[in-house]
């Protein structure tokens, strides 16, 4: 029997209602596997990602983990049914805390940490770190193995973390729970050149490692390193699937997107 694909969306609509963000999306992740997702800012990455981890709803189209498809249809499956029927019950078709438990967690761009809890406290939080997948101090070791900064700062209090400091403990809160895919959405967003530097690193550490991998980021060269699949999405659509062995350049990949006479 051949293995289910880890991650294989269908027809992905969604958005934050009226307003539809991203259509039609179909992304297939193989076990084992990465995938990057390239595109310009505003176009709907980050509300895509927030569908696959349950934040919010998908309009129509499924997705499946492992076989198992994530969004459960409401009374009535139907977006128009919906519609009329505005509640939490009708609308509430995918839950974030079971879509975690099956493995797949979501790193969120930006800081969500909370910052008068210290770095060990903040990972001791982390979501299912006792899944049964690996024990959470094996758990901890591995984030302190991968990032020796966040071990050196862990009695401080994230208000007082560097902006890459606080990136490696909220990717280290992704991987306390054992992660059979991790959702990275622009990891390395307005670091220093060092800082930067020594998270790409760890992250390929972590791909290397073998955890299966969906980022998000504007380096072509650093998706590139992480991936085998790269998806361009363009306006709320994936305009193209290129494989790691037709990876086109930095440049080229501006070309499709924007045309001849990008800047
Ligand atoms: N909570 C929200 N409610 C309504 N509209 C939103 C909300 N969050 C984002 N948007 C809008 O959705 C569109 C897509 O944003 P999104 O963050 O998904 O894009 P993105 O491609 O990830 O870009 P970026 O890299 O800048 O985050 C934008 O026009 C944005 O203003």
């Amino acid at each position: 029997m051949t293995q289910p694909l880890l991650l294989d969306v269908r027809g992905l609509d969604g958005g934050y209602e009226p307003l539809q963000i991203f259509r039609k999306i179909d992304l297939q992740l193989a076990q084992g596997g990465a995938v990057g997702l390239f595109g310009p800012n505003g176009h709907g990455k980050t509300t895509f990602l927030r569908t696959l981890s349950g934040i919010i709803d998908p309009w129509d189209g499924n997705i499946f983990f492992e076989g198992v498809q994530l969004n459960r249809p409401g009374p009535r499956g139907s977006r128009r049914w919906r519609n009329f029927n505005y509640d939490a019950v009708t609308r509430r078709r995918m839950d974030a805390k079971a879509v975690a438990r099956a493995g797949l967690i979501h790193v969120p761009q930006g800081n969500l940490l909370f910052p008068d809890m210290t770095v060990a406290e903040t990972l001791s939080i982390a979501p299912y770190a006792s899944s049964g997948r690996a024990s959470a101090s094996e758990r901890l070791d591995y984030v302190f193995h991968l990032f020796p900064r966040v071990k050196e700062r862990r009695t401080s209090k994230i208000r007082f973390l560097s902006g890459g400091e606080r990136q490696m403990v909220a990717i280290g809160v992704g991987l306390m729970a054992a992660p059979k895919l991790l959702i990275l959405d622009e990891p390395t967003l307005g670091l220093s050149p060092k800082l930067r530097g020594e998270l790409s690193e760890a992250i390929l550490t972590i791909r290397q490692s073998g955890v299966p991998l969906i980022v998000v980021d504007q380096d072509i060269a650093f998706l590139e390193s992480l991936i085998d699949v790269l998806y361009l999405f363009d306006h709320g659509r994936i305009s193209r699937r290129i494989e790691k062995a037709d990876m086109p350049t930095h440049e080229e990949i501006m070309k499709l997107m924007f045309g001849e006479d990008h800047q």
